[in-house]
This record gives structure tokens, C-alpha cells and sequence, in this order.
């Protein structure tokens, strides 16, 4: 679905300031693909985040996404397709608009442009979809979504990029700023969401465990290379200290300081 090929990315070429966030990587993601992405801080994993989804150009390679070349389309383009929660839970959903005007335009945009408006039909679809996030959000339809907490924010912008009907679905550590509570709730709902209607998706995590446990894949990120690339059975089997010494044993240093984070 997803080819990278020989994909990377230099900031700041030939200058003094010049960063290699991304040596020439290969990857290829199959439909329904959900994969998990670790590494330390500066590995280069949003880095990769970005270039899929157009937010900059990469400095060499290509990408194609279901077999068209978009090395070169902007992100507003791709945005039709790929959908992105970061971690700031404000930002997937329009503080100043109700909930219900919030969910129609994803709706609406799930519909491919269709023109459709909001009715007692789909009011109701909506509130069917609210009931199943257990936030008692179905009953403030008319709210103004700046009034709700970080965490109901960020499950309602996971339930509204589903009704956009994406493609590919990139998780830029979108639990990582809420607490704990409504850490695993919010991850819990992610894993529902992919499962059921069979997305394709990408989630960067600093929890070793939550990598390990979630998605079919993992990839391990270092210094602006994939290092590993786990499935099946062998990621299955992986342990918190197994991925440790993996590191270790391909890197032959220690895992950087965020260890502790990491585990
Ligand atoms: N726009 C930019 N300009 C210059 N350097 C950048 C830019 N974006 C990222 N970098 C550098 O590229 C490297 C990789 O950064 P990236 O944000 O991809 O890492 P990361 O794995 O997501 O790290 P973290 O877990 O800390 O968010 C870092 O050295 C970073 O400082």
C-alpha cells in the first residue's frame, strides 16, 4: 500500500547547521498493516511521519502510495487520505465549532465531497457513534468542543478521523499527553477502531510494552535508521528486555537515557 523507496532527509544541506534526520530508507506497509514505531529522542521517527505525509519534501527517494508516485504532492492533498492525530489533544478537533458541526465535516469529508447535510438521521448516527466512546459526549452534541477535557478531545478526534474513512491513519504519540486514565482508554478505543474497520496504521510510542503489545509490526528507529523490523511470531515472543538487547547487540551501546521512559 505504502512504498518508500531509498527515502531520506538532510535539513540545512552544507551548512553548518546541516541535521541527517533520515537515512535512505526502504519500507514497504501492507493494507492493514498496524504497525508500532520506537526509538530515542532525535531518531528520526516524526521525521518519517512527516515525509509520508507530505509535510516537507524528502531530500532523496520515493514514495508511492497505493502504486501513484506522491513523492511530490503537497499535504493538503494527501490530508484526504492520511489521517493524523498528534500528541497536543487541541489540535484534531475545532475548539470554536459544536461537536456535531465537528463530526459532520469528517462525515462529509468520509463521503468524498459528497453533499450531504446534517439530519435527524445522521444526528443520530452520531450519537450511536458518541455512546460507544462511554464519555457521555452523546448527550453535548451542541457543545462547543472547547469545553470538553484533553483526553475526551483526543477520543473524539480518533472517532472523527474513523468517519473520515482514511486510508492510512499515522498516531504521532497521541497518548502521550494525557493521563493515565485516559491514556489507555483513548489507546484502547485506537485499537478498536483499527481492528474493526481494518485500517492501515502507524504509531510512534516512547512505551516499549504498549509497541510491543499493540499492531501485527514493529519497527525500532535509531540515529535516522530502521534497525528492526519485527512480525509474526517473532514480535509476538518479544519481551521489554529482549528488545533491550536487541539494541544493544546491533548498536553495541546502551540504549540512551530514556531507558526508563522507553520501559
Ligand atoms: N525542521 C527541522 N529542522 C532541522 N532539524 C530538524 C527538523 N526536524 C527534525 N530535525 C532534526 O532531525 C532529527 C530527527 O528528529 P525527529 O523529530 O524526526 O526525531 P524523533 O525520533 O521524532 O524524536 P522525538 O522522539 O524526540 O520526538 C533530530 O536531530 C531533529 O533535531
Amino acid at each position: 500500500m505504502i512504498r518508500l523507496q531509498g527515502v531520506s532527509k538532510t535539513f540545512h544541506p552544507g551548512t553548518v547547521n546541516q541535521v541527517t534526520a533520515l537515512r535512505p530508507v526502504t519500507l514497504d506497509v501492507a493494507e492493514g498493516d498496524f504497525i508500532t514505531l520506537i526509538g530515542g529522542n532525535g531518531a528520526g521517527k516524526t521525521t518519517l511521519f512527516n515525509l509520508i505525509a507530505g509535510s516537507f519534501l524528502p531530500s532523496q527517494g520515493s514514495i508511492r502510495i497505493h502504486d501513484r508516485d506522491v513523492t511530490s504532492e503537497p499535504e493538503y492533498r494527501r490530508a484526504r487520505y492520511i489521517g493524523r492525530i498528534f500528541q497536543d489533544p487541541l489540535l484534531g478537533t475545532a475548539g470554536s465549532m459544536t461537536l456535531e458541526d465537528n463530526m459532520m465535516i469528517c462525515y462529509r469529508k468520509g463521503m468524498r465531497g459528497l453533499r450531504i447535510s446534517l439530519n435527524r438521521e445522521r444526528r443520530s448516527f452520531f450519537r450511536e457513534q458518541l455512546v460507544h466512546l462511554r464519555m457521555g459526549l452523546e448527550n453535548r452534541m451542541k457543545d462547543n468542543v472547547r469545553l470538553f477535557s484533553g483526553g475526551q478531545r483526543q477520543a473524539l478526534t480518533l472517532l472523527m478521523m474513523v468517519l473520515s474513512r482514511p486510508d492510512l491513519i499515522l498516531l504521532d504519540e497521541h497518548t502521550a499527553a494525557l493521563d493515565p486514565g485516559n491514556a489507555d482508554l483513548v489507546l484502547e478505543l485506537t485499537r478498536r477502531y483499527i481492528e474493526e474497520y481494518g485500517l492501515t496504521a502507524m504509531m510512534i510510542t516512547h512505551n516499549m510494552q504498549q509497541a510491543i503489545t499493540c499492531g501485527n509490526r514493529l519497527l525500532m528507529m535509531d540515529q535516522g535508521e530502521i534497525i528492526l523490523d519485527l512480525r509474526g511470531e517473532e514480535k509476538r515472543n518479544l519481551t521489554v528486555e529482549g528488545l533491550v538487547e536487541r539494541f544493544h547487540s546491533i548498536r553495541h551501546r546502551e540504549m540512551e537515557s530514556d531507558r526508563a521512559r522507553l520501559s
